[in-house]
């Protein structure tokens, strides 16, 4: 029997052609960074393959079917391999596919082929997915965003300011005309839309229909009070596709500008919902429900910029993308480095903000960050700073919670921001001197003082689970 690559039996992956340290990626390849951590014994370099290997075309044993495909063009490669810096027994595969290995437009064949398998293979103690580069020729397959940043702006006439927003709270439990009058509260207060919580759908004590209803009623007036374009995200998150398309046309005959998805629906769906938003002229707002059982740990899962990735390709308006100073997971330079995948046409690769590869976006439109959890009018400065303008910036306790009811609650949010905005445009350090920037506007504002009052000093200072390998070294002069 010839030994070597055709003997029927079991060989390392490397030796079956998956580790390829002579290989030059195609511009025209898809690219992934995966954290590695292999079992004892396990050498990198296969480890590297294997994962190549179970997430293209390989499986355990040598299979003598490949001689009847060009298995060399199906295979992907990993390309390289590098122990990542101060992690033990850590490092990182670069690992290179072709193009026809994938379905055109379609997240749900993307992923099945790069997290299908791996993720749960006995020669690797733990695997992260920690960037694509998703190359212009498959790219341009996918829909992307609905609308995009600029057409939304277009749409609500509101330009020059991150948009405020408030989730209803509490999430659950309220009826239908309570929930209507917090959502007219809360928009006449100052707010540009409000939302569903995650977990608001159809349940009996506020069936979806009644919602929608009290909803919009609120919204109109606000919408008549204010003189401002008002909306809130109807969560048509549902059991079935029918369902949600049913509630997505309620939406939209009722004349909202915006419904919501979880991200627990699942890929297709959200497709789905993209290609329906589009066509009706409907932004559309994704919720990251269920994210973090994944994303969060630094050595296992998915990062998050790898579902932002495939979520501006899926197609969505806006996304959950962190908030630095709330009450949830979101290291500095990691939202940053989300908050450019979303919005920018280009970004380069940049290892302190943990983009791995350059990304060519090829005028797919972009997508706008929100930040929602944990957050108030004391961080507003903090919040501009860092997340920057074209985001969305949410207060659901943070607006409703305002001891001088929910109005006054939005009041506070939206003088805080336009303070704030104003002294950007003044040129000031309005990081720096945020905390003066909020004292003076609260002196003509007794909104804004209370809400300084109550929550000015809460903060959320707990050590980030995930923190990028690369950290910026200050340049001595
Ligand atoms: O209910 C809230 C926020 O409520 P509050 O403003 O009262 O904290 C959101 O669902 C989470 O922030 C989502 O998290 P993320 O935005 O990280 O996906
Ligand atoms: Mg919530």
């Amino acid at each position: 029997m010839s030994s070597g690559r055709w003997s029927a039996g079991v060989i390392p992956y490397a030796e079956m052609g998956y580790w390829r340290p002579d290989y030059e990626p195609k511009d025209s390849d898809i690219l992934a960074a995966f954290r590695i951590t292999p079992q004892p014994g396990v050498p990198p370099e296969e480890a590297g393959a294997a994962v190549a290997g179970e997430s293209s075309t390989a499986t355990w044993t040598v299979v003598w079917t490949d001689r009847l495909t060009s298995y060399e063009n199906y295979q992907a490669k990993c390309y390289k391999v590098e122990p990542v810096p101060g992690q033990e027994n850590q490092f990182t595969a670069y690992i290179a596919y072709d193009l026809d290995l994938f379905e055109e437009g379609s997240i749900a064949n993307l992923t099945s082929s790069i997290i299908g398998n791996v993720f749960g293979f006995k020669a690797l103690k733990a695997l992260r997915l920690e960037d694509m580069r998703i190359p212009t020729h498959y790219l341009k397959t996918f829909q992307g965003p609905p609308h995009g940043i600029v057409m939304e702006r277009e749409y609500l006439g509101k330009f020059g300011r991150p948009l405020l927003g408030a989730t209803v709270k509490p999430k659950l439990g309220l009826s239908a005309r309570n929930y209507g009058r917090v959502v007219y509260e809360a928009l006449r207060g100052g707010l540009d839309f409000t939302k569903d919580d995650e977990n608001i759908n159809s349940q009996p004590f506020m069936r979806w229909r009644d919602r929608f209803l009290y909803c919009m009623e609120g919204v109109n007036r606000a919408q008549a009070a204010t003189g401002e374009v008002k909306g809130h995200y109807l969560n048509v998150t549902a059991a079935t596709m029918e369902d949600m398309y049913e509630r997505a046309e309620f939406a939209k005959d009722l004349g909202s500008v915006v419904v919501m998805i979880d991200l627990t629906i699942g890929y297709t769906a959200i497709q789905s919902m993209a290609k329906w938003a589009r066509g009706n002229g409907v932004l559309l707002h994704l919720h990251r429900a269920g994210h973090s059982t994944y994303t969060r740990q630094k050595n296992h899962g998915v990062n998050f910029r790898v579902i932002a990735k495939w979520m501006r390709l899926a197609g969505v308006d806006h996304i959950h993308a962190g908030t630095v100073v709330g009450k949830l997971e979101g290291d500095p330079n990691s939202v940053r480095g989300y908050y450019d995948t979303l919005r920018l046409d280009h970004t380069p690769a940049d290892p302190v903000k943990g983009l791995y590869f350059d990304q060519d976006w090829a005028s797919l439109p972009g997508c706008m960050p929100v930040a929602s959890g944990g957050i108030h009018a004391g961080q507003m400065h903090q919040l501009l700073h860092y997340l920057g303008e074209d985001s969305i910036l949410q207060f659901g306790g943070g607006t409703i919670g305002h001891p001088m009811g929910i109005a006054a609650g939005a009041t506070a949010n939206r003088v805080a921001l336009e303070a704030m905005i104003k002294a950007r445009n003044e040129g000031r350090d309005y990081l720096a001197e945020g905390p003066d920037i909020l004292r003076a506007a609260a002196r003509n504002s007794r909104e804004l003082d209370v809400a300084l009052s109550t929550w000015g000093d809460i903060t959320f200072t707990y050590a980030s689970t995930d923190t990028p390998d690369a950290v910026e070294t200050p340049v001595r002069v």
